[in-house]
């Protein structure tokens, strides 16, 4: 129990047990409050849950992080289970939570909302919650919204956050005189990577000011780029809203002869949703991601495809997520340091740049007269409301969260690990970044579905596998390892 984590100051609970069984735990309230009361879980006395049979999770029940093992496998790290326990640590009518949501949009942040609220009132009974305006900042330098299910009821429906979000401002110190100053000791942060670092620290203050406050996070990206867990939510809605953008690109470019679409997709450092909205689509022709370099001239390079793409077929449709050949974009442009307020890099607009070097490359070279439309529909898609399958998993994420702050856990995210939601220690989500592999089979399929080239030579593919461990994939069933080979320079041609 309680190695020291060096990336960060945060005591890490591990447990281990036999045939090389790890528990990676979160911490609980009473690792450093003593003689903490407990409670019947409210649950037992309501009629809609005290009639299934275990809906209580057991509290050894634990979670396995690899899922496909051999005979003489460890049995390795497991994370504890989510759910509503038999004991909880809060006495509802003491409880004052609040909720945050920061970074860029995402679809299924409403719903969220909703479900914490509701899961609170009506699960524990539990009837102050206030919404934090605008991000982290807005602990310190704006109102707070009384947030109740009437005012929730509808808010699932609509894209954005009612609460409103903000990049930047992460005070600590303000923050959690913030919530001490108030009396709130429940804190749902809803955010993506920078976020969850945020909750992380102020996590660490609470627990060193001693405070029997619950931090508990939800991780939000519209890019899939939160390892660990299965997927984040809005990633299924942003992958289906991607296939009306891919749909016209494909109409308009076989509407015409030589027509070109392409089409930019969110993902900065990841490429999931342009992976994954490729293999949906079917009409795509080239799929390019941050993961996988390429270049433009020369044998083997996307101008040779394209050409030889509209002399089969008379039109194609290129796919490219926001992050892609962003080391091509800084050779071209003068150097891009800017920073949103965050500190993450902004991007320059890859897809006006390819579509403006395709254009002139074949206006330049006059024998294939091609008619190029592009497509942004990047914030259109991160702002509409969740589809179905993605409001079920919000609810699902919310009412982990609300039951693990209850039962006195903190310091922690939650989400699901191979089907099962679980709660992770906040080091695992804010260490690595979920990216596509594409030495995995999941880009083989993308490849194979495109007939695009891969960019590579097999020298690299060979050398890069050598030394590195053996990558999963989502649909898989494992999250993807972060890997050398996303970052590894392939030379340019041109
Ligand atoms: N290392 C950090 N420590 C403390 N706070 C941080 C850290 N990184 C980011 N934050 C804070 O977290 C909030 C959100 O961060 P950011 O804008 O990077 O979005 P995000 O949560 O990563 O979401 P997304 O990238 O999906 O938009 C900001 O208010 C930022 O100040
Ligand atoms: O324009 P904004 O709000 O900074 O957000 C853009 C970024 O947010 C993300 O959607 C992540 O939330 C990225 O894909 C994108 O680069
Ligand atoms: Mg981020």
């Amino acid at each position: 129990m309680g190695d020291s984590n060096p990336a960060g100051n945060v005591q890490m609970k591990v447990v281990k047990g036999d045939f090389g069984y790890v528990l990676e735990d979160v911490p609980h309230l009473s690792d450093y409050l003593s003689d903490l009361p407990t409670y019947p879980n409210p649950l037992r006395f309501n009629p809609a849950y005290s009639v299934v049979k275990q809906y209580f999770v057991n509290v050894d029940d634990t979670v396995a992080q690899k899922i496909v093992v051999h005979t003489d496998s460890p049995r390795g790290t497991h994370f504890r289970r989510a759910g509503p326990r038999q004991k909880v640590y809060f006495n509802p009518a003491e409880v004052h939570a609040c909720i945050v949501t920061c970074g860029g949009l995402c679809p299924g942040l409403n719903t969220v909302i909703r479900e914490i609220v509701c899961g609170l009132y009506h699960m524990y009974g539990v009837s102050k919650v206030l919404g934090i305006d605008g991000g982290y900042k807005g602990f310190y330098a704006r109102n707070t919204v009384t947030l109740t299910p009437k005012v929730v009821n509808d808010i699932h429906k609509r894209g954005g956050t009612i609460i409103g979000t903000s990049r930047g401002g992460h005070d600590t110190a303000k923050i959690v005189d913030s919530i001490q100053d108030r009396g709130i000791n429940h804190v749902y942060i809803i955010g993506g990577d920078g976020t969850q670092k945020g909750a992380a620290v102020i996590y660490e203050e609470i627990r060193q000011r001693g405070l029997k406050v619950s931090v508990a996070g939800i991780p939000k990206t519209i890019d899939n780029d939160i390892p660990v867990i299965d997927r984040s939510f809005g990633f299924d809605t942003a992958v289906e809203e991607a296939q009306r953008a891919i749909n016209s690109a494909h109409v308009e470019a076989e509407s015409i002869e030589n027509g070109i679409g392409v089409v930019k997709l969110m993902g900065r450092y990841s490429g999931f949703i342009a992976m994954y909205a490729t293999l949906a689509s079917r009409d795509v022709d080239c799929c390019l991601i941050p993961e996988s370099p390429f270049y433009l001239e020369g044998k083997g390079g996307l101008f040779e495809y394209i050409e030889k793409r509209l002399k089969e077929n008379g039109h194609m449709v290129i796919v490219i997520a926001e992050g892609a050949g962003q080391d091509l974009l800084s050779e071209s442009l003068q150097s891009m340091n800017q920073q949103d307020a965050s500190g993450n890099k902004l991007l320059k607009d890859v897809g006006l740049w390819i579509s403006e070097r395709i254009k002139s490359h074949f206006g330049r070279q006059q024998k294939l007269a091609i008619n190029l439309k592009y497509i942004d529909p990047t914030y259109m898609i991160r702002a509409i409301p969740s589809n179905a399958a993605d409001n079920v998993y919000c609810t699902l994420l919310a009412q982990s969260a609300v039951h693990g702050a209850m039962a006195g856990y903190t310091g922690f995210i939650c989400g699901p690990v191979n089907g099962r939601h679980s709660y992770i220690p906040f080091n695992h989500i804010t260490e690595k970044q979920n990216k596509v592999v594409i030495t995995d089979r999941m880009w083989a399929r993308l490849l194979s579905s495109t007939n695009q080239p891969s960019f590579l030579n097999p020298k690299d593919v060979t050398e890069i596998q050598e030394d590195e461990d053996p990558p999963t994939q989502m649909l898989d069933g494992e999250n993807c390892k972060d890997s050398k080979f996303a970052t590894k320079d392939i030379p340019s041609m041109s």
